[in-house]
């Protein structure tokens, strides 16, 4: 149990994030009170049930009065209006944070509404799953993995620092960088991909030829982790394409040419082409699993080392 860090924190909204970031500050002691504010009676019943603060609120601008940190932990387009909500009522020399998958339109939509007497760390932990609402929070969410806060220029840094402390007592590690390049990074990561998985999986249903319960049956591996990303909530991921429209349209673009150079390799039987490429993004997940980013498969490849029969050579070779 680690010392608290803050007296009152304060979370508007109470979904996957917004749970399991109250689930850490209560198991692991990092503040005396928490407020949780949500906009539907139900849900902030069940956040109750499930002991995730120590007050529940309706009105966020009842929740954030004390609190010497306010994260937002809302749909990236709801942003705006709750800072012009909790604007008025908040104390001076709070921190105010969120988590919102893109940071430039966040900063764009709050900023404007925040009182110079707070101080503005906009955050992002790249965590997550399928899931939301108040039950799908759990402790070990930001376990090993990178938070980014996007501080202002002229952002207090002790106060950049109490937050990081805050992120890293949850087990996550933290990196600082500017908005502008969080989105360009996040596109090519997150955003995109997830693009690609709702489409791969729209157009397997619509599909003519090939019925909805083949696709079900049929589904290999690779197919059924798409229908998982494309299980994500369609209100956070509509207003993360609609905010970080440029950077995700400026990857689109690039993604769309080394796809159609890849048709050409398929087209005039370019095996070379395809060889090479696959042989370095294999390198990529690889590292990735050395690195320890994807634990599930560390797990699994110490647990079970991998067979690989086409580079095996022949018996006695
Ligand atoms: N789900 C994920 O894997 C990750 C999500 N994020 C970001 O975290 C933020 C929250 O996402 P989740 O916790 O997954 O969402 P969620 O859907 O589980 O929870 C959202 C919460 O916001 C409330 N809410 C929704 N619209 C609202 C509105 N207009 N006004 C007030 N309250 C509203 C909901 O009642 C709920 O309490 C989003 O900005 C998302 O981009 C960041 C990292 C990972
Ligand atoms: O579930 C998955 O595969 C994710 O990619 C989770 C996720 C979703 C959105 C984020 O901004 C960060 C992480």
């Amino acid at each position: 149990m680690t010392a608290p860090l803050f007296e009152k924190v304060a979370l508007i909204g109470i979904g996957l994030i917004g749970s399991s970031i109250a689930i850490n500050i209560r198991d692991r002691g990092l503040a005396r009170e928490v407020a949780v504010a949500t906009r539907r009676e139900a849900t902030l019943r069940r956040a109750e049930e499930l002991r995730l603060g120590t007050s529940f609120h309706l009105d966020p601008a009842e929740a954030v009065r004390d609190a010497d940190l306010v994260i937002l932990c809302l749909p990236v387009g709801s942003c705006g209006a709750a800072a012009a909500a909790i604007a008025p009522h908040l104390k001076p020399g709070a921190i105010v944070s969120d988590v919102g998958s893109v940071k430039g339109a966040v900063v764009d939509q709050m900023r404007p509404h925040l009182p110079a007497h707070v101080h503005f760390v906009p955050g992002h932990p790249i965590a997550g799953t399928e899931q939301s609402g108040p039950d799908a929070g759990f402790l070990e969410l930001f376990e090993n993995r990178w938070t980014i806060l996007t501080p202002l220029p002229d952002t207090d840094e002790a106060a950049t620092e109490r937050l990081r402390a805050l992120w890293l007592a949850t087990g996550a590690m933290v990196e600082v960088m500017t908005p502008e390049h969080h989105d360009l990074v996040l596109a090519i990561v997150s955003h995109v991909p997830h693009l690609i998985a709702y489409n791969i999986v729209g157009t397997a249903a619509d599909l003519e030829t090939v019925t909805q319960s083949e696709v079900i049956k049929f589904s290999a591996s690779g197919f059924r982790d798409f229908t998982r990303i494309a299980a994500s909530d369609p209100t956070m991921w509509r207003d993360i394409f609609l905010t970080n429209r440029d950077a995700v349209l400026e990857m689109l673009a690039r993604f769309s040419e080394d796809l159609a150079s890849l048709q050409r390799a398929i087209r005039w039987g370019d095996g070379d082409a395809l060889f090479d490429l696959f042989t370095r993004t294999r390198a990529i997940r690889r590292s990735i699993v050395q690195a320890g980013q994807d634990t599930e498969e560390a797990n699994f490849g110490r647990l079970k080392p991998r067979r690989d029969p086409w580079n095996e050579g022949a018996p006695g070779e």
